[in-house]
């Protein structure tokens, strides 16, 4: 899995036209979206990540919630993004495993939105600037770890 964390002073987002053969369903509610002093976390599901869904999400929760204490940020921001990898995982993979890090962010008290998945989206995205205001991080089940 591949990460962008960007800390924002809002993201927003308009859903435009499917990106796949079959989308997530939407409500028309979910169509547009929008978060302010946000902790935005752009994700691509890798392949290997396929290994191991379960421990993939438990180490980008860790990694989330490590940033998201560093910066003081209680909104997060899950936004599917198929362009920080080249080796993707499949769309069903992604698409639960996406779905649980949002859960579990919000089990853990967070303010969470998830942008929908499957579709081309316009965004606008305010990025604060400070050092630690755009980081990445990289998360591998361990039987994906070249012997
Ligand atoms: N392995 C994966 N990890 C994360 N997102 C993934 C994915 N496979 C499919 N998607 C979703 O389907 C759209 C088309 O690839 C993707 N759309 C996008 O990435 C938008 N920024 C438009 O390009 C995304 O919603």
């Amino acid at each position: 899995m591949r990460m962008l964390l960007i800390h924002a002073d809002y993201l927003e987002y308009e859903v435009r036209d499917k990106a796949l053969k079959n989308p997530e369903p939407i409500s028309d509610e979910q169509k547009k979206g929008r978060l302010d002093e946000v902790l935005a976390v752009f994700i691509s599901v890798e392949k290997v990540d396929e290994a191991n869904p379960d421990e993939v999400v438990e180490k980008a929760i860790a990694e989330i919630e490590d940033v998201a204490k560093q910066v003081k940020a209680e909104r997060i921001f899950v936004y599917p993004f198929a362009h920080l990898s080249s080796e993707l995982a499949k769309p069903g993979v992604a698409l639960e495993i996406l779905k649980k890090i949002e859960e579990k962010l919000r089990e853990k008290g967070y303010e969470v939105k998830r942008a929908p998945f499957g579709y081309y989206k316009a965004f606008k995205l305010s990025c604060k600037g400070h050092p630690l205001a755009e980081l990445s991080r990289t998360i591998v089940p361990e039987e994906g770890v070249s012997k």
